[in-house]
């Protein structure tokens, strides 16, 4: 399928707006008037959904005007007036009235589609406690008899069990409920979730008393995380009578406990937000937490009684560019509290995974390649505070660079002041005299003084270096740690086997390359060691990144020749594609989409701090295919074969594992062929 690449409705996406209308108590033609002119808003933003308060039509605060014919019948006239306003418009409209039905009262969200009432579902729990006393006017869903009503000679849906379907867009589904549905431990929406809605609106008139807000938010948080849905949160504000309540008027959007939007309180204006909601994760996130599934599973005849209404929803055409926030490094947070925790939580795991394997595996000893890059550097602080903490001499590392053939001066000077300013045992070997027998006993013509750079050449370098660690680990009854990162393995940029690998224990396996440049960063800023480890580390930081396996040209020795990111791409660029591709199991599409969305203008969005302003680069499309079709081939096409016999390292992030053991579990002979035609179809090469 070919999907327009400039808009969220080729990706996933339902722009979804929540509206707080100001309204006036028992005045139906003035709220309807409210009502239309925020719902044409919602429509001009281009909403597939538009959220209003519990009772909107009427106010919520009448009472027991609620038993007057005069006004039942004004609402039931601005309703019919709002379904004709409705045909033109973009979005799903969810509108609260109080209908009558069997000669009873309900307090019902109308379910209102481009001249259509879909459906009518009316609120179940009616809470009649403390201020509130609903039950004196209204009858909840679960004493209805009739599933159906007729209204304007059509026959409506009608019910608590009612889920709507956008039949021609995927996973579109919508449920409503009704403000204390969302206060009772077993919320009608819980069963609509399982049945497949993946947005849920909460028609609410929630009066405020102090600390309800917060209460509220938890509450919507809550339930979206467990029911792995968007919450649509409306309650009513201004207008509503203060004869023993008052009102603040809250709209809240959250997707799987995360907020995504929220409105002002107290603002006697008429209110909008809106947010643009990836039902396509939410189905993702279902399809793979398979105790979701498995709480369907023992409510099967509770959901069997579901009712599912279609409707075809009229995508808009138009451009429409993403709304929300994509963070450019998504495994680090721009907002610098959330970042330290998770620098504080990624540096602690590690060093706990590691004093854990060295205190039940007996051994006290670490052996580790210090090159001066960014990957052995981490492991090597880690180790440090690991000793640290279990009352061991740094001593106790046995630190070794291990110069080759393209070595550079800054790297070797880092490495050696890096082991010296942390106080740990080091020395070096010279892998040369090594690399060139072997080079002589296979016949490589480097052996000869021919400048043959192949990939023999550089795995001869990488491989005598582990085969030195590993000897070195034998003889000093100590253990090798491990260095490579996640971006590495994602990308099968490491030696195999007998290479950089393999190791006893690996301490960064989980930590993709830009959360190291980050980690590396927080320890200094938090003067994690002493001063001068922090002048090195910078200095580290602002290496090029490189194997160092192929050789610089004559007296260009300083620094490092080869650009590990020139052949496999920018690691902010692979980064972001191996968390939305691994973590979310997203499409190229979409990922290229919410890629060129973070990355390709560098004065939009937040930075990082700790990023400086020279290092915050901007990417366009065809950079972004470029290097997505680099990471698909060599993901899904030629590394798995390295991750299938990877060594023990600890989980760090929640979207931050290839272990063959744990997150990742995939063939090593798979094709690459969908990701790349999807990518090709699908990504354009300029916008
Ligand atoms: N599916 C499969 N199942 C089993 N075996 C498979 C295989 N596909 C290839 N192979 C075999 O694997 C071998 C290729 O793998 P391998 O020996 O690892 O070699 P390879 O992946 O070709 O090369 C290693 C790459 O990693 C880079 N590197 C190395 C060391 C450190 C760093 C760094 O910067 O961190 C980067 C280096 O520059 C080079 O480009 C071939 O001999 C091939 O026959
Ligand atoms: N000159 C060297 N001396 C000692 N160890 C080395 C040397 N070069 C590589 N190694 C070992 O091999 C590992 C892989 O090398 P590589 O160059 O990929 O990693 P790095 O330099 O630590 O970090 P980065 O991948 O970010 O450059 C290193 O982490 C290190 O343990
Ligand atoms: N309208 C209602 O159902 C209000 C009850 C709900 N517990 C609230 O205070 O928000």
């Amino acid at each position: 399928m070919t999907r327009p690449f400039n808009s969220i409705y080729s990706h996933g996406f339902i722009r979804a707006a929540v509206c707080i209308p100001v309204l006036r108590v028992a005045d139906p033609g003035f709220n309807l008037e409210q009502t239309i002119r925020l719902a044409k808003k919602a429509s001009d933003i281009n909403a597939g959904l538009a959220l209003f308060p519990e009772m909107g039509i009427s106010a919520y605060s009448n009472e027991d005007l609620f038993h007057q014919d005069a006004l039942l019948e004004a609402c039931e006239d601005a309703v019919i007036k709002l379904i004709e306003a409705s045909q033109n418009l973009t979005p799903v409209i969810l509108a609260g009235s109080p209908m009558q039905v069997e000669g009873k009262l309900f307090n019902c969200a109308l379910i209102i589609y481009q001249g259509r009432l879909l459906g009518i579902v009316p609120k179940t729990f009616i809470p009649n406690y403390r201020e509130f006393y609903e039950k004196r006017q209204f009858t909840s869903a679960n004493d209805a008899i009739t599933d159906y009503v007729n209204f304007l000679g059509q026959k409506i849906p009608f019910g608590n069990n009612l889920v709507f379907d956008a039949v021609n867009v995927k996973n579109f589904s919508i449920a409503a409920e009704i403000c204390e549905d969302l206060w009772t431990p077993i919320p009608p929406s819980t069963y609509c979730a399982l049945a497949g809605a993946t947005i849920i609106a909460n028609l609410s008139a929630s009066n405020i008393t102090i600390g309800k807000a917060e209460y509220r938010r938890n509450l919507c948080a809550s339930h979206s995380g467990k029911c792995i849905s968007a919450y649509l949160y409306s309650a009513a504000g201004p207008g509503e009578s203060t004869t023993d309540l008052a009102w603040d008027g809250y709209a809240l959007i959250y997707e799987s406990s995360e907020l995504l939007a929220k409105s002002e309180r107290f603002i006697d204006k008429p209110q909008i937000i809106a947010a643009d909601i990836d039902i396509e994760k939410l189905a993702q996130e279902r399809m793979r937490t398979t105790s979701f599934n498995d709480s369907a599973g023992i409510i099967k005849d509770k959901l069997r009684s579901m009712r599912h209404i279609g409707f075809e929803f009229q995508i808009p055409s138009a451009k429409i560019s993403l709304m929300r926030n994509v963070e450019r490094f998504p495994f680090v947070p721009e907002n610098p509290l959330k970042r330290d925790e998770r620098c504080f939580e990624a540096y602690n795991i590690q060093i706990h995974g590691l004093m854990k394997r060295l205190s039940s595996s007996g051994i006290n000893k670490i052996v580790i390649g210090v090159s001066g890059g960014l990957d052995s550097t981490q492991a090597l602080i880690v180790a440090a505070k690991t000793m640290d903490r279990l009352g061991l001499s740094r001593k106790n590392i046995l630190g070794y660079t291990l110069p080759g053939f393209a070595t550079s001066k800054t790297t070797h000077k880092n490495a050696v002041l890096l082991m010296e300013s942390l106080g740990i045992k080091s020395q070096e070997i010279d892998i040369r005299p090594l690399a060139l027998q072997m080079m002589k006993d296979i016949g490589h013509p480097f052996a000869e003084n021919n400048p043959v750079y192949d990939i023999t050449f550089e795995n001869i370098q990488a491989g005598e270096r582990t085969s030195i660690l590993f000897r070195l680990a034998n003889f000093h009854k100590a253990m090798v740690l491990g260095t490579g990162d996640l971006s590495e393995i994602a990308l099968g940029w490491s030696t195999y086997g007998v290479g950089d690998h393999m190791s006893h224990y690996n301490v960064n396996a989980s930590v993709p390359k830009t959360m190291i440049q980050h980690l590396i960063r927080w320890v200094i800023n938090t003067d994690q060691f002493a001063p001068e480890t922090g002048i090195i580390l910078r200095s580290i930081l602002d290496t090029e990144i490189s194997p160092e396996l192929i050789p610089p040209k004559q007296g260009e020795t300083e620094q490092p020749a080869q650009s590990t990111e020139a052949v496999i791409g920018p690691y902010e660029l692979q980064d972001f594609n191996l968390y939305y591709i691994t973590r979310f199991g997203f499409r190229p599409g979409k990922v290229a989409f919410l890629s060129h969305h973070a990355w390709h203008d560098r004065t939009k969005g937040k930075w990082s701090d700790l990023l400086a302003p020279e290092k915050r680069n901007q990417y366009n499309i065809k950079d972004i295919k470029k290097w997505l079709h680099v990471f698909l081939y060599r993901f899904f096409k030629i590394s798995q074969f390295k991750r299938s016999a990877a060594p023990n390292s600890p989980k760090v992030g929640s979207g931050g594992s290839l272990s063959p053991r744990g997150d990742w579990r995939a063939p090593s002979d798979s094709e690459a062929v969908v990701w790349i035609d999807e990518l090709q179809k699908n990504v354009p090469d300029e916008i």
